[in-house]
């Protein structure tokens, strides 16, 4: 039987975020937002191995606010693909090429359990691997180095790459292993793309935000209530 995978970037520094420290370890709730990504991750995945990427000597990090009972500390690199790519090679020997590779950021800390195991559920019936992801909602403008318009794209089938993004680790390892640091590669299914494969795009919720910049941690507050209201129905 195959195995389930969980690879989390967190060797950023959030340089966008323009914080006092790396976004992953600003708080929300009284938690970190690292403490609540793996909080969610948890609740959907609890016998799951997790590979957490961390930067070198993180001064930020606690082990307490990991839930899993398997994982490891995994070094990151330059990029977001480096880490993931060190992450895959600390589970080589153990990993089965058909073991699932659920690879989910940090930043993320508002991805629901429905959205986890609708993820999980699509990819039992497919080859190739799949994504959460959102239709584009708003009107579309590619735009000249002066930053005015030059046309209105068409956001018909034009959608938000979300994560996680899920995929066989032996299909992944060789995507990775083929991507090459010009080939700007920001997430996992366009490095499975450049192989000519088409991963499954899986309707997620907008609301997983990737805290990216100073207005989305308040924003992120939001969501969390948000959503606990919602369960609380
Ligand atoms: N060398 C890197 C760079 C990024 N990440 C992780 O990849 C995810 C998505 O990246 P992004 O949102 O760009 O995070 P940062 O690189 O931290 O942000 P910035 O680009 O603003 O510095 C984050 O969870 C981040 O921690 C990582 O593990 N290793
Ligand atoms: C993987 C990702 O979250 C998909 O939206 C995104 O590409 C990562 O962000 P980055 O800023 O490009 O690292």
């Amino acid at each position: 039987m195959s195995r389930l995978w969980l690879i989390v970037p967190a060797a950023g520094q959030g340089n966008r975020m323009q914080a006092d420290r790396p976004k992953q370890y600003l708080e929300l709730e009284g938690r970190p937002v690292l403490a609540h990504t793996l909080a969610r991750l948890y609740q959907a995945f609890p016998e799951s191995c997790l590979c957490l990427c961390l930067t070198e000597g993180d001064p930020w990090f606690d082990p307490v606010w990991v839930p899993f009972t398997q994982w490891r500390r995994v070094t990151g690199g330059l990029e977001r693909v480096d880490s993931v790519r060190n992450a895959l090679q600390s589970i080589a020997g153990e990993a089965d090429e058909d073991d699932w590779v659920l690879v989910h950021d940090v930043a993320r800390p508002c991805v629901t359990r429905e959205d986890l195991l609708a993820l999980q559920a699509a990819l039992e019936d497919e080859p190739v691997g799949a994504l959460l992801a959102v239709p584009a909602a708003d009107t579309m403008k590619r735009a000249s180095d002066t930053g005015r318009i030059r046309h209105t794209e068409s956001r018909e089938r034009l959608w938000h790459a979300l994560t996680p993004q899920g995929f066989r680790y032996g299909l992944l390892k060789k995507a990775l292993g083929h991507a090459s640091s010009s080939d700007n590669v920001t997430d996992e299914a366009s490095a499975v793309e450049a192989l000519g494969l088409s991963p499954r795009l899986v309707t997620g919720r907008r609301d997983n935000l990737k805290i990216t910049r100073p207005e989305d941690l308040p924003l992120a507050r939001h969501i969390l209530a948000a959503q606990r209201e919602n369960e609380r129905g």
